[in-house]
């Protein structure tokens, strides 16, 4: 077992799930609430819906987190169906398909580095019509983060320099790059870039990094959810 909760278990919860198969459909089911909460903060912010139909959606928000508060897991537990620290982050807000503030960004190796595609919604605005700078330095930091781990190197953000070329569409398909360019002891200096999927060759966002894997000696105290061979520890 590798999770651990929380408060009393409630008769409604599923025992933690302990073979691939359980483990699937628990993603199966984490996704599918994810899609559905994206959906949500998407109508949400875009409804031009009355006070009154606010106040009675609000309501109805309200009874539906109930139903979610009862087992939770710890601030540090890294969740059982999770392959940290370079797979499924399956809550992380860039990539995780389970949170409602992920676009997500969908991740898969190249050559020499790593490419994510999504597309923002009007959730994620900044400018009116464009994406917020924010959620761009967030898709870069977490592509550049994964990259490292990619590279065999997994590590924290220490410097993160951004440009913003021009700004970012909403509801179009993006393309971003990250690419280790060098290391230094436990640094890996790391470069990226956001594109239209259409138009690859015009960089709208670019970015300079570099990242510091922990000194192993402070790994269990940064990250007490990891056992010490770095698998998530049982709980
Ligand atoms: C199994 C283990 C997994 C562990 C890896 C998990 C990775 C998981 C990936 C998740 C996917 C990505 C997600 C997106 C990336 C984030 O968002 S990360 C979050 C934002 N970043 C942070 O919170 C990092 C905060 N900083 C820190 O905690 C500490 O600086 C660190 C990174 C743990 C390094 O501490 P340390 O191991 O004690 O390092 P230390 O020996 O002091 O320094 C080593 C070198 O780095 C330099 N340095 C260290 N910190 C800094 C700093 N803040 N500023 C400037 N230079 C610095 C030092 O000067 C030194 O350089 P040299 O003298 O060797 O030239």
């Amino acid at each position: 077992m590798h999770t651990s909760f929380t408060g009393p278990p409630a008769a409604d919860t599923h025992p933690t799930p302990a073979t691939a198969e359980e483990l699937e459909r628990h993603k199966a089911a984490i996704t599918r609430l994810g899609n559905e909460l994206r959906a949500l903060v998407e109508a949400a912010v875009r409804t031009a819906a009355t006070p009154d139909t606010l106040h009675r959606v609000a309501e109805g928000v309200r009874h539906v987190t109930g139903q979610l508060t009862g087992r939770r897991r710890a601030r540090a537990d890294i969740p059982e169906v999770d392959e940290f620290p370079a797979g499924t982050r399956i809550y992380s807000p860039v990539t995780g398909a389970g949170s409602p503030l992920a676009p997500p960004l969908r991740v898969t190796p190249t050559d020499d580095g790593l490419i994510g595609h999504c597309t923002l919604g009007i959730a994620h605005e900044g400018p009116p019509g464009y994406g917020h700078g924010g959620m761009s330095a967030m898709l870069l930091d977490e592509l550049m983060g994964r990259a490292c781990a990619a590279a065999g190197a997994p590590g924290l953000t220490i410097s993160l320099q951004m440009r913003y070329h021009r700004p970012v569409p909403l509801e179009t398909p993006l393309r971003i790059l990250a690419r280790v360019t060098g290391t230094d002891h436990r640094k890996s200096f790391v470069t990226g870039s956001i594109t239209t999927e259409a138009d690859p060759a015009t960089d709208l966002v670019t970015a300079e990094g570099v990242f510091v894997a922990p000194d192993p000696r402070r790994v269990r105290a940064l990250f007490p959810g990891l056992t010490a061979d770095g698998d998530p520890a049982g709980g």
